[in-house]
């Protein structure tokens, strides 16, 4: 089928805006014109002059645990995996899960997310299903804490392995699979290394928490002699595409290491600040030349899964912890989460609205005091350090289009609060 979206201003980051209009052909772009178009389409959207922008990719998350958003507040990492989130997931039904990944992606579409990740140990066959049915576009794992008895360890890798083998690369390209153990201080060394095994058996990629809190950190030095990074490394996770979540702890040594293993950074600030777990040395990061891509991380400990909050909250704390308001620039941040982000979890084609790009993208309504005046040339700085999410009026995913007006279009919004709603109340 081919679309036109025309009258809108095209912007990536980077790059001079252009004024024109994007021809679409089935899930692509097919070209980027400036100027007005004079050919016919199945499908015209006016944009009225507003912008386009790429759809965001939240490079972490765990959407399975939605309806926990606010049951947890105001405590550190450990105390609240022991108290709220491991014992509060043990009582999760397929109910309660099914309703937060519906409520995860309501939540994700109408703050103009159009690929996530997501690590999950409950339902993942039947969120990727939804994935599937809905539209939407996602980097998929079996979470797996690496404890408990031999079975039990080789059942969760069996269950990860089974999901590689039937949605890898499925939905027209829109589900791809990876291999995530939770983390180092959950999974010990054999478990590890048993993951990256099946990682690189199916060529996917290996993503996991590393080094979020000092204290975890801390007791992985005590135990195992290594910093988690250097484990990894000697354990030869590195080898293969690897993504870590949080990546705070890190000395000059383990930035350097990430680096030269060409390891992605997944980063999640207002989780990071929210748990106290720290900021994480993201200019050194950059500076190095690592991959920092965003994420969001779950709303138990966010509390929202909005990129547009997670980009600015990027965007503005490292320049008050280096004081040092050159240390990112607006172009960068709205860089990271896009095209970096898709680089970070190895989906080509994504994160750019170009041609031979996928056709996934944001209509912008520009007609807010928040993003006026109005300029062009202004835009990226308006995008990362003014836009609402709200001002989000339609996604295309796959061009797919996936909201209209605010209007979700493969999504029933009222039935899944309700349900989510319904389900919370159910577990108190
Ligand atoms: C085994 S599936 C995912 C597992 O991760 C837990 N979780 C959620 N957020 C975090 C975080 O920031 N650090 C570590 N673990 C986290 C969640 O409760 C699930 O059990
Ligand atoms: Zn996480």
């Amino acid at each position: 089928m081919k679309q036109i979206i025309k009258n809108v201003i095209i912007i990536n980051p980077y790059e001079e805006p252009v004024k024109g209009f994007v021809v679409l052909d089935g899930d692509k772009i097919d070209r980027v014109v400036s100027g007005e178009p004079e050919e016919r389409a199945d499908s015209t959207i006016d944009g009225e002059e507003n912008w386009l922008i790429p759809g965001f990719v939240n490079t972490h998350g765990h959407a399975g645990s939605s309806l926990l958003r606010g049951a947890g507040d105001d405590m550190p990492l450990d105390t609240w995996l022991k108290t709220i989130m491991w014992p509060n997931e043990k009582r999760f039904q397929k109910n309660t899960v099914e309703a937060a990944g519906d409520l995860a992606l309501v939540e994700m579409l109408k703050s103009g997310t159009t690929t996530f990740l997501d690590m999950y140990h409950l339902n993942m066959p039947e969120f990727a299903q939804k994935i599937a049915d809905t539209g939407f576009k996602a980097v998929l794992g079996r979470g797996m804490i690496g404890l408990g008895s031999e079975d039990e360890k080789k059942d969760k890798l069996k269950e990860a392995e089974n999901l590689i083998k039937n949605w890898h690369n499925q939905a027209e390209g829109r589900i791809v699979t990876a291999v995530m153990p939770h983390a180092p201080y959950t999974c010990p060394p054999d478990f590890l290394t048993k993951s990256a095994d099946l990682a690189a058996e199916y060529g996917v990629l290996f993503h996991t928490h590393c080094a979020e809190t000092a204290k975890e950190t801390e007791q992985h030095i005590d135990k195992y002699g290594l910093h988690p990074v250097e484990h990894l490394h000697q354990l030869e996770i590195f080898k293969i595409n690897v993504l870590l979540a949080h990546a705070v702890h890190l000395e000059t040594e383990h930035i350097d290491l990430l680096k030269k293993c060409n390891v992605a950074v997944s980063h999640n600030p207002k989780s990071n600040l929210k748990l106290g777990s720290g900021i994480a040395p993201v200019v050194q990061m950059k500076q190095a030349g690592i991959n920092v891509t965003i994420g969001t991380d779950s709303t138990a400990s966010n509390n929202t899964l909005d990129m547009v909050e997670e980009m600015r909250m990027s965007a503005l704390i490292h320049k008050g912890l280096h004081e040092d308001p050159a240390s990112s620039s607006a172009a960068d941040v709205f860089a990271s989460a896009t095209i970096g982000g898709a680089e970070g979890l190895n989906i080509p084609g994504t994160g750019k609205i170009a041609a031979g790009y996928k056709a996934d993208f944001c209509l912008v309504n520009t007609k807010a005091a928040h993003l006026t005046p109005n300029l062009e040339e202004r835009a990226v700085s308006h995008i990362v350090y003014a836009m609402k999410s709200t001002d989000i009026k339609d996604v295309w995913i796959h061009g797919k289009h996936m909201m209209h007006n605010r209007e979700l279009l493969t999504l029933d919004e009222e039935k899944v609060l309700f349900e989510a709603d319904k389900q919370a109340q159910k577990l108190l």
